[in-house]
């Protein structure tokens, strides 16, 4: 006897018996079947067991089309009372976060990382919202059966859904993954366009249901220029709410600086990363630190800081899909939780973070509205300052400049998308992602 547990939103089982008959999938032929049901309803769920006497062929999941309504997954949809058990009275409000991009690689890792505890804490129960599309709703589903399996006590409730006006109700954080992927012959300026509508409709979206105060990190590539755009159409959140993902980018240039200098990673600090998330961008060792040394005190091969530090880190995220096929996925999801916790958590005394951050009003004369990655401090309660004590020499004057033309450039491609005209495309011939090689 085989047996098919099916979990799901109650009204795709609205007709349950006729659509476990008729659907195709199936492969079952109802002449050889003795279906027994046994069903049990929560207020929006549904599960069912169904027992079979006689199978002919293997039975795959169910597929259901995707409804516009983001809906409560499985177990999550049980209600709950937090202040109803001793261990968890103490916990505070539950938090909202939406991923987009959920059935992706990178949320693959980062979502059981939200929902161990290990961001925000073992005291902080979360709400995951996962975004997804009608191509990807049957994976959203087997990720949300995934986190039911993994039993997470703080995680109390996941929802699915494809529409971002419902996905992103109410919620305190938005952790933008979802892209799509640039193709083997895909102009960049294609790229730009297509992920640039994206992010157009997640803007609006933040800016109609959002928390006002939400924090939105982008990751989806080219992640800058997604950021503003993003913001451009979300004017009713603050413009330094968003984010733009250059920490990964910090964490690969730390890791080269120790590995040169024969120390631990933990011992390299002040590593900013200015500008674009792309080849062009600049890790600074001018400013950075070695066991509280300059680390040009430190790494006396100044040569190899200018050209092989530099390139290594432009073009890590290339190399590593050379050497195994697919993009920094794990290390990402690594980077998004370390950048979150930037926010969350104090800044150490005298140290700094990089994040892709709204120009206006920089201290640095960077050109206004661009996202560009400079050096942020927080207080820990969510927003950041940018660092005024840093200092330029040519040679980095030099490189901030090429990656702002770059940035100045996506801009200009975009101006559709930010309400700024009419695009014009002069991308530099040598614009790419790190993973571009
Ligand atoms: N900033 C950074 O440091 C880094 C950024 N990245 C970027 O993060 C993004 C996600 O990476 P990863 O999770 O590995 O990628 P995956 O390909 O595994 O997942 C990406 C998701 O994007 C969504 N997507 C949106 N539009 C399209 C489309 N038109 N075609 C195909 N998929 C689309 C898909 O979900 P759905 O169908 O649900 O929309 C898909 O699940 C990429 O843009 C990547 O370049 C990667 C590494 C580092
Ligand atoms: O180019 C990509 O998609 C991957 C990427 O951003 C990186 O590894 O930094």
């Amino acid at each position: 006897m085989a047996v098919a547990e099916l979990t799901s939103p109650a009204s795709a089982y609205t007709h349950t018996t006729t659509r476990l008959r008729s659907s195709s999938q199936l492969s079952l032929s109802s002449t050889h079947l003795s279906l027994r049901f046994r069903r049990s309803f929560s207020p929006r769920n549904t599960t069912i067991t169904c027992s079979i006497n006689q199978v002919q062929a293997p039975v795959p999941v169910q597929t259901q089309k995707p409804k516009d309504k983001s809906e409560c997954f499985g177990v999550f949809c049980q209600t709950y009372d937090l202040r109803a058990e001793e261990e968890t009275k103490s916990w505070k409000k539950l938090i909202n976060i939406a991923v987009s991009g959920a059935a992706g690689m990178i949320s693959n890792h980062l979502l059981f990382k939200l929902a161990s505890g290990e961001v925000f804490g073992p005291d902080q129960p979360i709400a995951l919202k996962l975004l997804g599309s009608e191509r990807s709703f049957q994976a959203l589903e087997g990720v949300a059966m995934e986190l039911e399996d993994s039993l997470y006590p703080l995680l109390r409730e996941v929802s699915i859904g494809i529409n971002p006006y419902e996905v992103f109700e109410d919620i305190e954080w938005a952790l933008l993954i979802g892209a799509k992927p640039r193709g083997p012959g895909m102009e960049r300026a294609g790229l730009l366009d297509i992920n640039g509508q994206i992010y157009a409709e997640q803007g609006k979206a933040l800016n109609a249901v959002a928390s006002r105060n939400v924090k939105v990190i982008v990751v989806g590539n080219p992640c800058n220029t997604n950021a503003l755009i993003c913001l451009k159409n979300a004017p009713n959140i603050p413009a330094k709410n968003f984010h733009a993902l250059t920490r990964l980018d910090e964490n690969r240039a730390k890791c080269q600086l120790a590995l040169k200098a024969g120390v631990f990673y933990d011992k390299v600090s002040n590593v900013t990363i200015w500008g674009n998330h792309s080849t062009t961008q600049v890790p600074d060792f001018l400013n950075a630190r070695i066991n509280g040394l300059p680390v040009k005190e430190v790494i006396k091969d100044h040569k190899w800081l200018e050209e092989e530090f530099t390139e290594i880190v432009q073009k890590r995220g290339g190399v590593l899909i050379q050497k195994w096929g697919r993009s920094s996925a794990a290390s990402t999801a690594v980077s998004i939780v370390d950048a979150i916790k930037s926010l969350i958590i104090p800044t150490p005394e005298g140290d700094w973070f990089s994040s892709g951050v709204y120009t206006n009003g920089n201290l640095y004369g960077i050109a206004e509205g661009l996202v560009f990655s400079m050096p942020c401090r927080s207080k820990g309660d969510g927003d950041y300052e940018i660092v005024k004590d840093v200092i330029f020499d040519d040679y980095l004057l030099k490189k901030i400049t090429k990656t702002e033309g770059e940035l100045l450039a996506e801009k200009r491609c975009v101006a559709h998308l930010t309400g700024e005209g009419i695009a014009f495309c002069d991308l530099p011939e040598d614009t790419m992602l790190p993973g571009e090689m």
